[in-house]
């Protein structure tokens, strides 16, 4: 736990002006209280000897100490007011990097899509354990800064007159301050098990929602319903543990920080005349403490949910990346031609292999059929070539360059991929294009429209390029959102394209309007198309058949 919550600590290294700010503020706004009941102790300490001594004034000290009330009293709340803000500024800021960061390590190290891994429970990592590490500053760091501060301010401005009356009062505060190190161990299986529940909850909602349709079509929304019960009862379960920890924590703080008020007192009562001034001091500062430390030992509670919430960020960003960019890439190639040679690539070590010594010969403005039945790995193949998944022998060249050492963003830029099940996004038709050619201007989208035979129907529509798709495109029919992708595909700059089965969803006299276009379509670029069968108007330069692991050459 001590670990992850020092990497997140260096991870917020960037935000450090504002983080150590709100602690410097937060201890001010402390130190603020504890001069508050001070000075009130020592008027208050003044007052009842000028009545054991008949004086008519009060002595020099505590009329200073009445005159400085005022100006402190009018301070406290400005602190506060400015400690909520910095802290709380600080902790939105800190949290936003922190989910960029989580974000960016996903989207690296998942290129081929979530595997075993649920959307819902990567979504409760990203927003439920990003959280929670507030906890982490706002309820451990921010109080025990300002604990700190009480602490030693008391042990101060007492322990140079009594030093005992200061062991008295300061050894149950430092007590309530260390508490929280000592009950976040025995809290972290709750901050474990709600953590975890939070993630099971999110995957328990997001799965069957996303697949709505085929939920209802199953009747399967009373399972679904019960699931989410479930987890929901799990989390329940969890937390409730968790703030049991939390209230027991509170309860002993509060005990801790009664038992410096009554130890002052004590030592007050036995001290008699000479000692009043001392004592009452302590008393009052005391109950200035108590604010600063009576909820510290809760601190524990948090700092267990910020631990189990920091394992599992870095349990899920840590997944290894499957092609690391190389650390020194070699130059960019200029040529575009594409070579497979000795490809040898299983998906893993218990999988069989899905290319052994695969060869693959794309030159420059070539247009491959690649043909073959289901599962002989032309999805596969495409993943490779955009350096989603790295082979176990062999190599790839574009334009001569090994793709190992080139960086996966710079071999994307050449090569693009409309993949089978392509996505469109919760945005407009125009943004869902941009994603492949951002400075792509209407004309240009019109025209990839057009390519891809769905220019009338955007048209139609009373937004046009500005309708929205909707999350996957559910605003448009299968085969409209499959053209709207492929018409992303056809924007895209890049000199290789890989389209997987370009002309799903469409009839059959649009699908082959759309392959009698694609010649001027993806004219001077190099097209691999990827098929079940040919139906005659493709016009390859070449024809593959995947089998058995290797592309040999076929008729159609
Ligand atoms: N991301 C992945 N992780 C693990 N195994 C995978 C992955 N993608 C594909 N496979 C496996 O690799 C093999 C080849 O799959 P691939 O999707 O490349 O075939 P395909 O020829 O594209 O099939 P289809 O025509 O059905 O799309 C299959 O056994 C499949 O289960």
């Amino acid at each position: 736990m001590r670990r992850d919550l020092f990497r997140v600590l260096g991870l917020w290294q960037t935000r450090r002006v504002w983080l150590v700010g709100g602690l410097l503020v937060a201890a001010l706004s402390a130190l603020a209280g504890v001069a508050l009941l001070a000075l009130a102790g020592r008027v208050v300490a003044g007052a009842v000897a000028h009545g054991q001594t008949g004086a008519v004034l009060l002595s020099g000290g505590a009329l200073a100490a009445l005159l400085w009330l005022r100006p402190v009293m009018l301070f406290r709340p400005v602190a506060r007011y400015l400690e909520r803000l910095v802290t709380h500024e600080a902790t939105f800021r800190a949290l936003a990097d922190m989910r960029v960061w989580f974000f960016s390590r996903l989207a690296e190290r998942l290129p081929t899509g979530l595997g075993l891994r649920q959307a819902g429970d990567l979504l409760g990592r990203l927003v439920a354990d990003v959280e929670s590490l507030d906890g982490l500053y706002l309820r451990v760091i921010v109080p025990g800064a300002a604990a700190l501060a009480v602490v030693l301010s008391l042990a101060l401005v007492i322990g140079g007159a009594e030093p005992a009356l200061a062991a008295i009062l300061a050894l149950p505060l430092v007590a309530a301050l260390l508490l929280p190190l000592l009950l976040a161990p025995a809290a972290a299986r709750a901050g474990e098990a709600a953590a975890e529940s939070q993630g099971a909850l999110r995957a328990a909602v997001v799965d069957p929602l996303t697949g709505i349709e085929d939920t209802l079509a199953a009747n399967g929304e009373s399972r679904a319903a019960a699931r989410v019960a479930a987890e929901g009862a799990g989390l329940a379960a969890a937390q409730r543990a968790l703030s049991r920890r939390a209230a027991m924590g509170g309860a002993v703080g509060s005990l801790l920080v009664q038992a410096a008020l009554l130890g002052s007192l004590g030592w007050a009562i036995t001290a008699g005349a000479a000692g009043a001034t001392a004592g009452l001091m302590a008393v009052f500062l005391a109950i200035a403490a108590s604010e600063a430390l009576g909820l510290m030992p809760r601190a524990g509670a948090s700092l267990a949910a910020a631990g189990a919430g920091a394992r599992r960020l870095f349990e899920a960003a840590d997944t290894p990346e499957p092609v690391p960019d190389p650390p020194a890439p070699a130059a960019a190639p200029s040529g575009r031609a594409l070579k497979v040679t000795g490809l040898r690539f299983a998906w893993a070590d218990d999988r069989g292999l899905v290319f052994d010594d695969l060869e693959l010969d794309v030159p420059e403005g070539a247009r491959i059929a690649l043909l073959g039945p289901s599962g002989t790995g032309k999805s596969t193949l495409a993943a490779l070539l955009l350096k989603f998944a790295a082979p176990q022998a062999g190599r790839i060249t574009l334009g001569g360059v090994d793709i190992a050492t080139l960086p996966a963003a710079e071999v994307r830029r050449r090569i693009t991929w409309l993949t089978q099940d392509a996505r469109l996004f919760d945005d407009t038709i125009a943004a869902n294009l941009r994603l492949a050619a951002p400075g792509a201007t209407d004309a240009e989208l019109w025209r990839a429209l057009d390519r891809a035979q769905i220019g009338d129907l955007v048209r139609s529509l009373p937004d046009g390029l500005e309708t929205l798709c909707g999350e996957a495109g559910t605003r448009f029919s299968g085969g409209q959102g499959r053209r709207l992708a492929l018409a992303r595909a056809l924007l895209s700059p890049a000199s290789v394209l890989i389209l997987d089965e370009p002309a799903a969803g469409l009839d059959a006299d649009t699908e082959r309007a759309f392959l009698q276009t694609l010649d001027e379509a993806t004219a001077g670029r190099s097209v691999i198309l990827i098929l079940h069968h040919l139906i005659g108007v493709e016009r390859p330069t070449r024809i593959l058949r995947l089998a058995g692991g290797r592309a040999i050459p076929a008729t159609g």
